[in-house]
């Protein structure tokens, strides 16, 4: 992306699509949901990014210009074996990535460290965080963005933004202290049009959700409606 365009992305809310591990997308389904998205994505104008697993984000971000890694390891370019690393990923059309995911956390060193790269990379950071004083810190490191996901709820089909509405309010006070362009989005047990409006409501930038789509019977039902809530905000 060049700086324009960049710009561009950060205005815009954001609705991010971790694929996990779910069996639901394994093979060649991973491609089919990020086509799902793409399409509702480009209906909408809205940003919709896709997280698939590592062994296929190449794969993936060859029909998708929207793709995240779930993760990337703090490791060097050059003799490295079985790490996923920045500099690589890019190369293969990976826009940015999740940080710190509750499912896979790190130390908080390689965290800055990481964010620091996907800088220097232009690539997008999204530093997932636990609770507000997690957010607080993080935010100061300035990731474009902060994922608040209380970990209790992630899963459970129990929204964060009805569940716990005070984290969504509190965090985004927490990363607007931070006085730099850092952006809240949230997490945890959204399934719904309504979970989604709530947390836009609450002042979340966008969401960031795995089994509420990737579970559903309809991907693409599901995503529009998620979509639509985006819209009407
Ligand atoms: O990365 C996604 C989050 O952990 C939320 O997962 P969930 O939507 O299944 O609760």
């Amino acid at each position: 992306m060049i700086y324009g365009q960049v710009q561009d992305f950060l205005n815009s809310n954001l609705f991010i699509i971790n694929f996990k591990n779910y069996d639901e997308i394994s093979g060649t389904k991973s491609a089919r949901l990020a086509k799902s998205a793409a399409k509702i994505a480009k209906k909408h104008k809205l940003k919709i990014v896709v997280c698939p697993p590592q062994h296929l984000l190449a794969e993936v971000a060859r029909s998708s210009s929207d793709v995240y890694a779930q993760h990337l390891d703090n490791s060097k370019v050059g003799s490295t074996t079985g790490y996923v690393i920045p500099e690589i990923v890019k190369k293969s059309r990976v826009a940015g990535a999740l940080i710190n995911h509750s499912e896979h956390r790190i130390p908080s060193n390689e965290i800055e460290d990481l964010v620091k790269r996907l800088r220097e990379l232009q690539m997008i950071s999204v530093v997932c965080v636990q609770d507000v004083s997690e957010a607080w810190v993080y935010a100061q490191l300035n990731p474009d963005y902060i994922a608040i996901e209380p970990p209790e709820l992630i899963g459970s089909g129990k929204a964060v933004s009805k569940e716990k509405p005070e984290i969504i309010t509190e965090s985004v006070k927490a990363v607007k202290k931070a006085n730099n362009s850092t952006q809240l989005l949230c997490g945890a047990g959204i399934v719904s049009g309504t979970d989604v409006s709530k947390a836009l409501e609450l002042g979340a930038k966008g969401i960031l959700v795995a089994s509420g789509i990737v579970k559903a019977k309809n991907w693409e039902r599901a995503i529009e409606e998620f979509a639509l809530a985006f819209v009407r905000k």
